[in-house]
């Protein structure tokens, strides 16, 4: 199955996470950090998610999921390890339209979770169409590894060039050849 990579604002979207453990945990750090609002449905929660919800930063709800919970949000996450609620929770949200991660089953979801090497404004996503999560973890560490401080600095400063040229009435090839030389003399790229 192929997906189509998108990259979805999220800012201030009312995001559900059903379960509280270590896969809940993961998803909850990555959907704050791209400015939630998250709520956690589940009985019982690891000491980091509680504290997440101590510094006020998530909303807890401490109980087993129930139907139709899903309702009010515009993303959900579900991520516990009893399959039976995982697909509970997937054929609810079939029912009001909304977009559905199941972390242990593909075919029940919506969308599926990359994972990210975020250098400032550069963002680089990386799936194995779910085929082997642990090579995809492994492919972002080396990545991190080769994407250094210096191509968030050359992002600025492409930037900077991009929106003085944008008004100007340059050539598009000329504007190509300007940023080109900019990337060049970085040495990035030899
Ligand atoms: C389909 C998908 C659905 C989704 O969650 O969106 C999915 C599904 C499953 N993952 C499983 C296992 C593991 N997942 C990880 C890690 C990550 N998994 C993530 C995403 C995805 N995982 C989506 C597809 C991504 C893709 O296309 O490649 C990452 C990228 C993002 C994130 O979770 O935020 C994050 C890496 C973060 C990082 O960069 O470090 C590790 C490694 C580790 O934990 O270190 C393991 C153990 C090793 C292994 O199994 O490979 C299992 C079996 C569970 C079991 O056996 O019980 C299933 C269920 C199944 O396969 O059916
Ligand atoms: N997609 C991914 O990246 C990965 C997925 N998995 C899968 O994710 C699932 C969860 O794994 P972990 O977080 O490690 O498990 P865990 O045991 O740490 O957490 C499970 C959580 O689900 C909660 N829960 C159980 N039934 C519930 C219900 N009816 N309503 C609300 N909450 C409920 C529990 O209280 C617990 O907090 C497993 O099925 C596993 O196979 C595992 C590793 C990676």
């Amino acid at each position: 199955m192929d997906y189509y990579p998108v990259m979805m604002n999220i800012k201030d979207k009312k995001c559900l996470v059903v379960g509280g453990g270590n896969v809940a945990l993961r998803k909850i750090s990555s959907l704050l950090k791209c400015g939630a609002k998250v709520t956690v449905i589940s009985q019982a929660f690891k000491k980091e998610i509680y504290m997440l919800y101590n510094e006020g930063k998530i909303d807890l709800i401490e109980r087993c999921y129930f139907d139709d919970d899903v309702k009010e949000y515009n993303i959900v996450i579900v991520a516990t390890d009893d399959r039976k609620t995982n697909k509970r929770v997937a054929s609810d949200c079939q029912k009001y339209n909304i977009p559905v991660n199941v972390v242990d089953d593909k075919g029940l979801s919506t969308f599926i979770v990359p994972s990210v090497v975020a250098k400032g404004d550069i963002t680089i996503s990386i799936s194995t169409n779910g085929k082997s999560p642990l090579l995809t973890r492994m492919i972002r560490e080396k990545l991190e590894k080769q994407f250094t401080e210096e191509y968030e600095l050359l992002l600025k400063e492409l930037e900077k060039m991009r929106n003085r040229l944008k008004e100007s009435d340059l050539a598009e090839e000329d504007k190509i050849k300007t940023y080109r030389e900019i990337i060049d003399k970085s040495g990035l790229f030899q």
